[in-house]
């Protein structure tokens, strides 16, 4: 097996683009001008809690090593599970609890606030947000991401610069759920660049792309990395002709590092084992199947490269251009030099300023899903008519208070099941592209969190006032400005409420968990809402308390209270009508004496409540740390109880 050293083939094309690359870059490098950094790090553990292993963790990594440079590109190879995604995740900061170890920046311990600002993390899954052109979502990017400080017009220069530099010039106004899978992944990279980050990281760049879109992806990798960044990738297996391109190969197995340093030397090392690569097979693959076929080699080669203390570099490397004309400064010093703020240093643009980019970003998205929007509106209309004509004209008739009664409760059961179950199955699919940005420190949680909640507020008013004229109308209940008016209030803070704990279920459940956990809860909730109607004041303390539990209750007796009360006694068209008063069917339904207002007021609490449940819910989702702790305490409870 002949070794190539492809360096200096590889410094020429580097040189090629390194010079189209800084030339491209000009506004970028001046408006967000970042430094270079170094990752090191030192033993580095990560477990997890696992009951069937003996001390009740599990070690995902092992005690490893190594250092990635500024203007390198690395890649990060090994069999599937070998813990690749793993140590790019922990290097990142997307996990850090379990962690043990040092990570060093330049140097330094690695502080998380600081190190957010200066890195991005591109997912496998390259989600981007859907109904947004290329041009949009970059746009999106630039004003959150570089901040207020900088103009508008040095924007969308940087925009135009990485959007050429990375070849998507052609698809501006594509789409983004039109692109080919190259395309999407490029963009992905291109809406970290926004803001200069000198440290990327990207999990499987290359999967789902073919042979072509993976030359381009890795000559699009190499450039960035010659304009100095840390960039730093897991690849299944790199294809032949590209393995030589990378400035480090980093191999894992098993949690273990079996190799560390330049592509040209993986096999003058196995060698030294005794596994002579053949012509046929490349390096890569080869070392993973030397792995694989028999698991002893991984404690050999670990224990030959150390685990990843040991770099096995050409050391004919040239630096970057960048290094040499940048004066090495220590990040730390200069961030707190300039006078930067923890705020300035966590998000680049304030709360409010988030809080109008996402929202009016949101109101796009939501326009533009115009199938949604009609089939919200047809659901409303066409429930509309079909309760209106259900209860045609029961409104004023003596003998059909209790079918108005039911109106009343079927108003409560449509206004629930809709608005709790629309977030339940909407809100799990927006979280995934949201976790990349919100990881990525574009916004905080509280600005993503307002805008979520109040962006379809005016679509539900809309539909549901026309609903509820239509229904109102139709049942023919009595045309009195107060009584519509608080039929509509009621009912509209009954469906805010039903949203907020939909977005509550939807934060913290995936599509298919919480469309089986919502229906429960409404279930429970009905039960509650309805229990002791007919019994009068008869209804035991214990279960007085549970309904007061169920805010359909408060909707429930507010909408009928706005129906019901100081109403003159009914006509009635039959020979006895018995409740020709309606306040007799007040006081049998447990609910005499009620008024809308203070029901209205009652709905106020789970309102906050929920939403206030849901904001907890979304961090519980977007943190890590807070659900390994909640696991590992669970798993502690568990074992104390089984021993
Ligand atoms: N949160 C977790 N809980 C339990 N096991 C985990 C967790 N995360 C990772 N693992 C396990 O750790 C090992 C390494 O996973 P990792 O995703 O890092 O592998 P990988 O090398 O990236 O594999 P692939 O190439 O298939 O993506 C696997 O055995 C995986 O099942």
């Amino acid at each position: 097996m002949t070794i190539i050293d492809s360096r200096p083939v590889l410094e020429e094309s580097a040189s090629e683009s390194l010079h189209c690359g800084r030339k491209q870059l000009k506004h970028l490098d001046r408006i967000a001008r970042k430094p270079p950094v170094d990752i090191e790090f030192q033993d580095l553990v990560y477990s997890i809690p696992d009951s069937k292993v003996k001390g009740g963790w599990r070690q995902l990594l092992k005690s490893v090593n190594g250092t990635f440079r500024s203007g390198e590109l690395t890649a990060i190879i090994g069999p599937s599970g070998a813990g690749k995604s793993t140590l790019l995740n922990v290097l990142a900061g997307y996990v850090t609890a379990g962690v043990k170890g040092s990570i060093k920046i330049n140097k330094k311990p690695r502080q998380m606030r600081i190190f957010h600002m200066l890195s991005s993390y591109i997912m496998q899954e390259d989600l981007v947000q859907p109904r947004l052109s290329v041009r949009e979502s970059m746009v999106v990017a630039a004003n959150l991401k570089l901040g207020s400080s900088i103009d508008k017009k040095d924007k969308q220069a940087v925009v135009d610069e990485v959007l050429s530099l990375l070849g998507l010039q052609n698809c501006v106004d594509t789409r983004t759920e039109h692109l080919s899978g190259g395309q999407r992944k490029r963009l992905a990279i291109a809406l970290e660049l926004v803001n200069n980050p000198p440290v990327i990281f990207l999990d499987e760049p290359t999967t789902g792309l073919d042979n072509v879109s993976i030359k381009q992806c890795m000559e699009l990798l190499q450039k960035i990395t010659r304009q100095g960044r840390t960039v730093i990738c897991t690849i299944h297996q790199p294809p032949a002709s590209l393995f030589q391109n990378f400035d480090q190969v980093y191999v894992m197995a098993n949690g273990f590092c079996v190799f560390n340093g330049s592509p040209s030397r993986l096999v003058p090392y196995m060698s030294l084992s005794n596994c002579i690569c053949p012509p046929t097979s490349t390096p890569a693959d080869f070392i993973i199947e030397v792995i694989q076929s028999n698991p002893e080699n991984i404690d050999i080669f670990q224990n030959q490269i150390q685990n990843g203390k040991c770099n096995l570099r050409n050391e004919d490397k040239t630096e970057p251009v960048v290094q040499q004309n940048h004066k090495i400064y220590e990040i730390y010093q200069d961030t707190t030099q300039a006078g930067i703020t923890p705020q300035d240093i966590i998000f680049p643009s304030s709360c409010w300023t988030q809080f109008v980019i996402l929202i009016t970003r949101m109101f796009l998205q939501t326009r533009r899903n115009s199938s949604a929007l009609y089939i919200q509106f047809f659901h409303h209309l066409l429930s509309g008519l079909l309760v209106g004509g259900i209860y045609f004209g029961a409104g004023d008739t003596a003998s059909q208070t209790m079918s108005v009664f039911k109106f009343c409760i079927l108003i409560n059961v449509f206004i629930m099941y809709t608005y709790v179950m629309s977030p339940v199955l909407i809100i799990p699919t927006e979280l995934c592209p949201m976790k990349r940005e919100y990881f990525n420190r574009w916004y905080s949680l509280r600005a993503y969190f307002f805008a979520m909640s109040l962006v379809n507020i005016p679509i539900m008013i809309i539909n549901l006032l026309m609903f509820l004229t239509i229904v109102y109308t139709m049942s023919y209940q009595p045309l009195e400005l107060y009584r519509f008016f608080w039929f509509c209030t009621v009912s509209l803070t009954l469906a805010i409420c039903s949203q907020g704990l939909g977005l509550a279920i939807g934060s913290t459940f995936e599509i298919l968990n919480g469309s089986v956990v919502a229906p429960h809860i409404l279930a429970v909730l009905l039960a509650f809402a309805v229990y002791g109607m007919g019994y009068g004041a008869r209804v035991e303390p214990v279960m007085k308390v549970l309904m007061s539990t169920s805010y359909m209750r408060y909707g429930l007796v507010g909408v009928t209270s706005v129906i019901f009360n100081k109403r003159s006694p009914l006509e009635c068209d039959d020979f006895y009508c018995h409740y020709r008063n309606p306040e007799l069917l007040m006081a049998e339904m447990g609910m005499p004496d009620s008024n809308p207002q203070h029901q209205f007021y009652c709905l106020l609490i789970p309102l906050v409540v929920f939403r206030l449940l849901s904001y907890l819910a979304l961090r519980y989702r977007m943190t890590s740390e807070l659900r390994y702790k909640i696991v590992h305490y669970a798993a502690k409870i568990v074992k104390q109880k089984e021993t």
